[in-house]
């Protein structure tokens, strides 16, 4: 990737664009082909660089260009057409050495061979080369090289090809024998065993990190991290510090791999670089001079190789040597991956305090001996600071098990000032866990010690009750408009909440592993679950802003993008800082073929209803800074794949993520708070967001659910009235694309959908739908385009966007209208006849094309127009009642009827229904009917409400002044007055 991305640059070529990045890897060849033509005619343009390059220097660039002469664009573009289709070419050839790699690396697990040592400096002179090379891609993707300015934009993309096997370990490093240079072969895993090492050189991130590592023997070994930060543009001493050298490390069980940056390295063309390859975190263990065991596996062996240990950010070196408990209070770091406090590990007095909970049952009292008043102030100091770091690093697991040990040791809350202090602090760690009515008890305490609250913290306090009373009743419909406009104004939207449980128990369903069923009958636009993702990913997070990874898996091609790749990270992390997040999301399953986690079979966790109260002493939870659960990447990899959520760019929503595979079926209606946002709309854009409740809901493609997003939040609300005893089921794709798409998405799920429409669908019979699917896929565009040319030419030209038309030319576009209207009615006879005579009105691939008909027929026949939205809507399940319930079933105009009504709410398409309710409402204005108008306003805020909630503001935000019939005629419906 990285020398075909310099060879484009160097021709003079802009860089293929996030679109054309996934499309490298296609096979097609008329997609190269369209690639190669792409590529060829984008020319580097000098605005692509940052505004700030001043007048002078944009004159100069114009003047170079006109000095150039004028090339002829056509010989141009065929010459470089020519050499990207040879770059991509060897591209592919370097790709396909990748894959082939990695199939050889599995078949050569059968007959692994002894490792033979590279001398350690040839292996820190590579490192130093690689990370230098990483450097300069950085700078290269910030920076124009020649002229050294800035570029608008940093983009940075990046590939990693990983394939068969992923390997994590349960066992702890007592369990395990340590081996060295002698033992080891590639490629092999060696289980019972582990392998003692110290980081002997700097870090190089790409997506995996890799590091040299020097055995007690003395010999240097690769060793590359998978997983390691979501941060992908650390860099420089930042990156470092993360695991500085000299730190000592024990890999449990390792892979002794063929090339040790598969999975997460830059592609190496297929050359062998043996060195560990690391799939998991959580088998990296930090040995910890404060602890005796790991003391003992310390000492153990002579190590022959000097490692000259770097400094921590207090000066002081990290080192071998033993690092005495009173260091603790002497030295401790203020920050995370300051001295002592390295990557992913807990802050001291927490690993201290779990080691004294663990030997002493408690039964003695955590104390830091000869500690003196001024040492306390000064170590309170630092520990506050260092949960601060905490705090930004997003780990409040350890933020709280270390305020809990510094309050067991005594270090923190002797002053009453302080005491109000550290209980401000506590509160603000127990907000960021969720952990709502806890933070309020802290803070109310707070405020019971110096009868004062910061406006920061009174605002908190009111955030946490607000939050608390949420988790008992759900967002209000108050909230959920905060929820929307936030969403629309933040770009990676977060939200503190904790999950909202409605009337739904998770139960066992017959032939579908676990779903929620409803405990009690509920009403139409009940909501039933509010929940925060687990662990969310935007593209334009801080750490991957312009980083565009894509991962390619061998095995089943298939493409995961950056968010897709960072939520595994995050999600991994978070396992590790708050160890009860394991169950909910390695307590889900990995889609078909992969056997369940052991997390599977245990009962799985719903929001406690009664939130426990705060614990003070929190020595229960101080035991999670050692035992970390292990964590099975690609166990992770799995659950994301088949329980995420993808919302596009923008923030909103979309149904459960296909896993990596395009079918766009992300639906607008279900990120309301979308339309603001950014135009970005491809793959590598989309954010990746584990919701592990809502992940329990099965799928039906006509769902009686509807789940909507709100930044990393998603409401579902029940679209019926429903019966306790009801299994609610959502989307996972969209039951509005023709059954045999819908069969083939689902596929990779696994299972066949019994859902109504399906079993309708399969009544209509294969052949039926097949045409179904031409007329609608084939036929209809067609008519679209014809109709979007036709509605341009009325209704450009006139002032204010109002047709002006001649009264000829608009006589002889009345008789194009009434054409294409008719052409319509025809191509839904069509596709009527494809449905067999029996089924029921439900079907939703006459929705579109009833819509355009109303659109036409609206100039020249209101009624006629009129009856076309009905059938839409009936076609998506919407029943009407009073007058529309009397028409007849054939495609003539309804007879006169009194108000009619919305009886039952679509099950599918609920944007559509909305807007076919608002066109019925300008309809009924055009006909002098507004109590019907009226009529038609409320069922669409009825819809929106039971759909999305967000009461008249959000409504009136995604409704108001859009053009429900294109051809406006200047109906302003009165919305808000209405509803
Ligand atoms: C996101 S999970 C849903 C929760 C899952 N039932 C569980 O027990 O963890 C998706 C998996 O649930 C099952 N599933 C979902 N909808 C189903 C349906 N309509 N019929 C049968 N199985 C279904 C499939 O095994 C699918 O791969």
């Amino acid at each position: 990737m990285e020398d075909l991305l310099r060879s484009i640059r160097n021709i003079g070529l802009a860089l293929p664009d996030p679109t054309q990045l996934l499309q490298l890897l296609d096979p097609d060849p008329e997609v190269q082909e369209s690639l190669a033509q792409m590529l060829a005619l984008n020319h580097q343009e000098p605005e692509q660089e940052d505004q700030e390059s001043d007048a002078d220097d944009d004159a100069a660039n114009s003047d170079v260009s006109s000095d150039a002469g004028v090339a002829d664009p056509l010989i141009d573009s065929d010459l470089f057409k020519g050499a990207v289709q040879a770059l991509l070419e060897n591209y592919r050839k370097a790709a396909d050495k990748e894959r082939d790699a990695l199939k050889k690396e599995e078949l050569a697990l059968r007959t692994p061979k002894p490792l033979k040592a590279v001398p350690l400096k040839a292996l820190l002179a590579r490192q130093a080369a690689e990370i230098k090379r990483r450097e300069e891609e950085t700078y290269v993707a910030e920076f124009n090289p020649e002229t050294g300015r800035k570029r608008r934009e940093f983009y940075l993309p990046r590939q990693t090809f990983e394939g068969f096997g992923s390997y994590s370990s349960d066992k702890t490093i007592q369990e395990l024998e340590r081996i060295d240079i002698k033992q080891l072969q590639a490629p092999k895993r060696f289980e019972g065993k582990f392998l003692l090492c110290q980081v002997a050189s700097r870090l190089n991130l790409y997506a995996s990190c890799t590091f040299i590592a020097v055995l007690p023997s003395g010999v240097g070994l690769p060793v590359s991290i998978s997983h390691f930060t979501s941060n992908l543009r650390l860099q420089g001493h930042d990156l470092d510090s993360h695991l500085p050298i000299g730190t000592v490390l024990a890999i449990k069980e390792p892979f002794i791999s063929l090339n040790h940056f598969s999975k997460g390295g830059p592609a190496t063309g297929g050359k062998t670089i043996h060195g560990v390859r690391v799939d998991t975190p959580s088998d990296v263990v930090i040995l910890d001079p404060l602890d005796e065991e790991d003391k003992k596996v310390i000492r153990s062996v002579e190590w022959k190789e000097k490692v000259e240990a770097s400094e921590g950010d207090d000066g002081v070196k990290l080192a071998l040597e033993d690092v005495p408990s009173e260091s603790v209070w002497r030295d401790s770091p203020a920050k995370v991956n300051g001295r002592g406090c390295l990557w992913l590990q807990d802050g001291p007095l927490s690993r201290l305090a779990a080691r004294w909970a663990r030997a002493s049952s408690g039964s003695s009292k955590f104390s830091l001996p000869g500690m003196d008043r001024v040492a306390r102030a000064s170590l309170r100091q630092r520990t506050r600071s260092l949960i601060e770091s905490f705090l930004l690093s997003d780990r409040p697991g350890s933020a709280l098990r270390e305020l809990t040990a510094a309050r067991l040791a005594g270090v923190l809350s002797v002053e009453q000032v302080e005491i109000s202090e550290d209980l401000e602090l506590e509160g603000r760690i127990l907000h960021r866990l969720g952990r709502f009515q806890q933070a309020l008890e802290a803070l109310d305490g707070a405020w019971a010690h110096s009868s004062h609250l910061s406006q920061d913290m009174e605002a908190l306090r009111g955030n946490c009750k607000a939050s608390a009373l949420m988790t008992l009743q759900g967002p209000s419909p108050n909230d959920i408009s905060k929820f929307y406009f936030d969403s629309e104004k933040e770009p990676t939207p977060r939200f503190e909440i904790s999950d909202y449980l409605g009337p739904v128990e998770v139960r066992d369903i017959p032939n579908a592993g676990r779903g929620l069923v409803l405990s009690r009958d509920v009403e139409e636009g009940e909501l039933l679950l509010a929940c925060k993702a687990a662990s969310s990913s935007y593209a334009i997070d801080e750490g991957c802003r312009g980083v565009y990874l894509m991962r390619y898996t061998v095995e089943n091609e298939v493409t995961s993008t950056t968010t897709q790749v960072l939520a595994a990270t995050k999600s991994i992390h978070a396992i590790l800082d708050r160890p009860q997040l394991a169950l909910p999301i390695l307590g889900l399953t990995a889609g078909p073929g992969v056997p369940h986690s052991p997390w599977v079979s245990l009962p799985y966790p719903v929001p406690n209803r009664k939130p426990p109260t705060r614990d003070p002493a929190g020595k229960e939870s101080l035991a999670q800074a050692l035992e970390k659960p292990s964590i099975n990447a690609s166990y992770v990899n799995g659950v994301l794949r088949f329980n995420a959520f993808g919302p596009a760019a923008s923030p909103g929503t979309s149904k459960e993520d296909d896993g990596d595979k395009k079918d766009g079926k992300f639906q607008d209606e279900d990120r309301p708070g979308g339309h603001h946002q950014s135009s970005d709309t491809s793959e590598l854009s989309r954010s990746t967001m584990v919701h592990p409740l809502p992940a329990i809901l099965n799928h039906a493609c006509l769902p009686n659910v509807s789940s909507v997003f709100f930044g990393d939040i998603v409401t579902t609300r029940a679209l019926h009235p429903l019966k306790a005893g009801t299994e609610i089921m959502h989307q996972y794709v969209r039951g509005e694309q023709p059954f045999l798409s819908r069969r083939s998405q689902l596929s990779k799920h696994g299972f066949r959908c019994l859902c109504q429409l399906c079993q309708m669908d399969e009544r209509d019979g294969e052949e039926n739908c097949k045409r179904r699917q031409r007329l609608v896929g084939g036929s209809l565009p067609m008519l679209l385009e014809r109709s979007r040319i036709l509605l341009k030419s009325r209704t450009t030209g006139g002032r204010d966007g109002k047709p002006e038309m001649a009264p000829q030319a608009e006589e002889g576009n009345l008789e194009s209208h009434r054409d294409l209207s008719d052409s319509l009615i025809q191509l839904a006879q069509e596709v009527i006849q494809t449905y067999s005579q029996e089924r029921p009105k439900l079907r939703p691939d006459l929705m579109s094309i009833y819509q355009k008909v109303a659109e036409h027929r609206s100039i020249y026949d209101l009624e006629g127009a009129a009856d076309a939205e009905m059938r839409a809507l009936e076609s998506v399940g919407a029943q009407l009642g009073g007058g529309a319930a009397r028409r007849e079933n054939g495609d003539g105009p309804s007879p006169p009827s009194p108000v009619e009504t919305l009886e039952r709410l679509p099950d599918l398409h609920f944007d559509g229904a909305i807007k076919s309710l608002l066109s019925l409402a300008c309809i009924s204005i055009l006909a002098g009917d507004p109590s019907q108008a009226k009529e038609w306003v409320r069922s669409a805020f009825r819809a929106h409400q039971s759909t999305i909630c967000g009461g008249r503001d959000v409504f009136l935000d995604r409704w108001q002044g859009v053009g429900y019939l294109v051809v406006d005629r200047g109906v302003q419906l009165p919305l808000s007055e209405w509803i």
